[in-house]
């Protein structure tokens, strides 16, 4: 198990700087998701710690070896890392066996070897002599896995590994993989625009905008405590309000009435925005006092979007997901109250 640690990472294609002085250490047999949207530049960044790519400045260290630095690279296939592309990129002539058994070094090359890499990976052994037109592509993912594996890398990247899946498929894999990772403790990072798999893959989380890292930790607390409201909007619904009065001890003013402030970012400036997630609220309807307004209500079959006005000068359309069952006790032009469970994160104006 070996840290994989990046310094001042720079990259440009042309004139076009692709990623900017990006730091991160993924610690010995950990996972590290990178979150970004599309064209912030993930690839490239595994692309640069694989060895595929020279880059402009800065260093890539996996424990005490340099990869990269100036005047220093060290090949692809000298560093000691597995790579698992989007598609899987198997080699379409070969059986699963001979895929998985290509990653392993020549002198492990018996099949006692090979099926228990594919068991890491939670293969059935009965797939051993299919090709790969003949798996679904959950199957091809865990083969590429296991084949990145084989080798014993100190560090495994994945890229976007999971997206070409639908739904059900994805999950389970995901899950297969995660515990092949967790098992083989080898130290990892994945990229993925999917903030929900971010969250959920490790014990890091990245958030990587326009070429720069934004802000990195664990995911409960990148998602607890975003750097701006544009990134607490990538990592999942959020709600975010004009606030007017108040301070970060006693609470700010929004259209939703007076709301503790859990983190403080504003900086003492002027002009505030609130950041809530929808899940903070409670919703209910009532005859009198009221600080919102439901101006539609739409099924989504799993679930009820309610749409809220909420009351005052200023005010502000907030959507709400409430379950199926609880849709029709809400209907447009109904008065309901919202309470904030918890606080928000306090943010300037812009
Ligand atoms: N070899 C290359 N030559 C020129 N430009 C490139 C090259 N590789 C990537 N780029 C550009 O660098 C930017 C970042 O690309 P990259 O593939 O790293 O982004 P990404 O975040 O992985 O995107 P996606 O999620 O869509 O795969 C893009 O604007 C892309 O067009």
């Amino acid at each position: 198990m070996t840290t994989l640690s990046l310094t001042g990472v720079a990259k440009s294609f042309g004139r076009v700087p692709v990623l900017r002085d990006v730091s991160l250490t993924v610690p010995a047999g950990t996972r590290t998701a990178v979150v970004g949207a599309s064209g912030s530049g993930k690839s490239t960044l595994l692309r640069l710690i694989a060895g595929f790519e020279h880059a402009d400045e800065g260093e890539i260290t996996l424990g005490g070896t340099t990869l990269t630095a100036p005047g220093r690279f060290v090949a692809a296939h000298r560093r000691g890392i597995g790579y698992v592309a989007q598609d899987g990129a198997l080699f379409p002539h070969l059986t699963v066996e001979q895929n998985v058994r290509f990653g392993l070094p020549r002198r492990r090359r018996d099949p006692a070897q090979v099926r228990e890499v594919m068991e890491l990976a939670s293969l059935d052994p009965a797939l051993a002599g299919r090709y790969p037109h003949q798996l679904s592509g959950g199957q091809q993912q865990r083969v590429a896995l296991a084949r990145a594996l084989a080798p014993g890398p100190e560090v495994v990247l994945l890229d976007e590994p999971f997206s070409a899946l639908d739904t059900g498929l994805r999950e389970q894999t995901r899950q297969a993989v995660v515990e092949a990772l967790e098992a083989s403790g080898v130290t990892t990072l994945l990229v993925t625009h999917d903030h929900d798999e971010a969250l959920s893959f490790g014990r890091q989380i990245a958030v990587i905008a326009g070429g720069r890292l934004v802000q990195s930790g664990p995911p409960s607390a990148v998602f607890d405590n975003p750097v701006s409201a544009e990134v607490a909007a990538f990592l999942g619904a959020a709600i975010v309000l004009p606030a007017w009065a108040g301070s970060a001890s006693d609470g700010v003013d929004c259209a939703l009435g007076r709301v503790p402030v859990r983190h403080d970012r504003s900086n003492g400036r002027p002009g505030a925005r609130l950041l809530i997630r929808p899940a903070q609220l409670e919703l209910r309807p009532v005859d009198g006092a009221h600080n919102a307004v439901v101006e539609d209500v739409r099924s989504r079959g799993s679930h009820a979007e309610v749409l809220l006005r909420t009351a005052g000068t200023s005010s502000v359309l907030i959507p709400l997901r409430v379950p199926a069952h609880e849709g029709p006790a809400y209907r447009a032009g109904m008065p309901v109250s919202v309470t904030v469970a918890g606080g928000g994160v306090l943010y300037p104006a812009d």
